[in-house]
């Protein structure tokens, strides 16, 4: 049977792993797809980089000439950013090429020109690899629970901020230090600020968001915190409350009284406390889990290895294998269908709960002091406990839930309260109700 042939652009961390597994798995994946699939060209910037098991004859750096090429089938996009990957997937969409891509910044910020694309140029848009890498999670939300009511899905998405937070929480190691290894250990991308400030779970945030609730999300949406201010104190308050610090994407639907559909959507990435006891507390080193909560399905949990190589290039495999097979039946998989305008809500109007820390002067009337400030913007307090005496007392408050703009005038507050000599820890709790 004639060969689907196939061009990859781009090859280095997941990109040379899919010339790997292309190579490696050539039989079994032609007698799955029913017909050999044959890898055309490569386009990289430079091509005289050593690349291990590629096929120099194969490199080009002429990307748009090998996406364009008539006999080109398939396009597989791993370079990443938005231009020229955009550029490149809408001109082989637009020649009639099925496209794959693992590139979640692009589809977070630009996915309705690629998802109109598709559906313009009747070719398919895949793209399991875009978030939590090996992990069958788009395509179970796509597919496998469209047909239910997703209320929430919340889940550590980064595997180089999870490292990161597990190496200062098990060795005590500093922020640099893990960073470096996270680094040299292919989890972390070429410039780390997108993993660190939260830029990269974010974008995952606003993939799942999108397709959990049928609702247009993009990363402008999505509330952003990264990790680069979490301390060893924020750390070492953590462990005092038997808890751990993870980074979280959390996309839910906020409530309304007697509807159905929610009066918006809440999307979300922080660094919080969960507490030992939740499954996302072990979730060690790079790997990542995502909890989906579903009206009939209930909870479910998706878990495994997040970032690398070999896995991310295992779920582009995938997709190689599902495009390519409906490339030979001469159909193509489910187009995106985003009917609900849900708003994203702003932070402020998100509960949540803090978890703070008080440097206090142990004198009568500081507790007292402190918890008016709490009440004065209406914040429930859940829990608090004082360490230490004397000049070296501390506060440690933990509250019930409240609007996320009430909980951060109450530290804005309590920073300016004259007893209180340094506001040493805030972070949000999550997990544990
Ligand atoms: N690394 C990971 O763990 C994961 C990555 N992803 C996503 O996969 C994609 C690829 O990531 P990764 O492999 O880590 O990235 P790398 O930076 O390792 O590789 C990027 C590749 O793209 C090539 N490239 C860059 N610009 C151009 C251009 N203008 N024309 C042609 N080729 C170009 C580079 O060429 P050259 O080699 O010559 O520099 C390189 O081969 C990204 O979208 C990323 O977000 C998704 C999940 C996990
Ligand atoms: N840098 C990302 C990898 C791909 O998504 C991560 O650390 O999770």
């Amino acid at each position: 049977m004639k060969p689907l042939r196939v061009a990859l652009l781009g090859c280095g961390v997941v990109g040379t792993e899919v010339v790997r597994l292309l190579n490696e798995q050539a039989a079994d994946l032609a007698a799955r797809v029913g017909t050999p699939l044959e890898l055309v060209g490569i386009a990289v910037r430079r091509p005289d980089r050593v690349r291990e098991g590629v096929d120099r004859a194969l490199l080009t750096t002429d990307a748009e000439a090998l996406v364009t090429r008539d006999d080109v089938d398939i396009v597989i996009e791993v370079i990443g950013g938005i231009e020229p990957a955009r550029s490149l997937i809408l001109a082989a969409m637009k020649t009639g090429k099925s496209v794959i891509t693992a590139n979640k910044a692009l589809l977070a910020e630009d996915g309705a020109t690629l998802f109109a694309a598709a559906r313009e140029y009747s070719v398919d848009l895949y793209y399991e690899a875009s978030v939590a890498g090996a992990i069958p999670l788009l395509r179970p939300l796509r597919e496998s629970l469209v047909g239910d009511h997703v209320h929430r899905v919340l889940g550590i998405v980064n595997g180089t901020t999870n490292y990161i937070l597990d190496q200062m929480d098990t060795q005590g190691a500093g922020f640099n230090e893990a960073l470096e290894e996270a680094q040299a250990l292919g989890y972390a991308e070429a410039d780390p600020t997108a993993d660190v400030e939260g830029f990269d779970a974010a974008a995952k945030a606003a993939i799942l968001a999108q397709l959990a609730f049928h609702t247009p999300v993009t990363a402008a949406d999505v509330h952003r915190e990264g990790i680069t201010e979490v301390t060893s104190a924020d750390v070492a308050g953590a462990k005092e409350m038997d808890s751990v610090v993870k980074l979280l994407a959390i996309c839910e639907r906020v409530p309304e009284e007697n509807g159905r559909n929610g009066r918006g959507v809440s999307v979300r990435v922080y660094p919080a406390m969960i507490p030992r006891s939740h499954p996302l507390a072990s979730v060690r080193e790079a790997y990542n889990a995502v909890f989906v909560e579903a009206e009939s399905a209930g909870s479910l949990m998706f878990y495994g290895a997040g970032a690398g190589g070999a896995p991310t290039a295992s779920a582009v495999l995938g997709d190689l294998v599902a495009v390519a097979r409906n490339v030979v039946a001469g159909t193509t998989g489910p187009v995106e269908v985003t009917y609900a305008e849900l708003p994203v809500l702003p932070m402020g109007e998100t509960t949540t709960r803090y978890y703070i820390q008080l440097d206090v002067a142990d004198q009568p009337g500081v507790l007292a002091g402190v918890a008016e400030e709490f009440a004065r913007h209406g914040v429930s307090i859940k829990a608090v406990r004082q360490e230490g005496m004397g000049e070296d007392a501390q506060l440690v408050v933990v509250t019930h839930r409240a609007p996320d703009a009430a909980l951060s005038a109450t530290v804005e507050g309590l920073r300016a309260f004259p007893m209180v000599r340094q506001v040493a820890s805030v972070m949000r709790v999550e997990g544990d109700e």
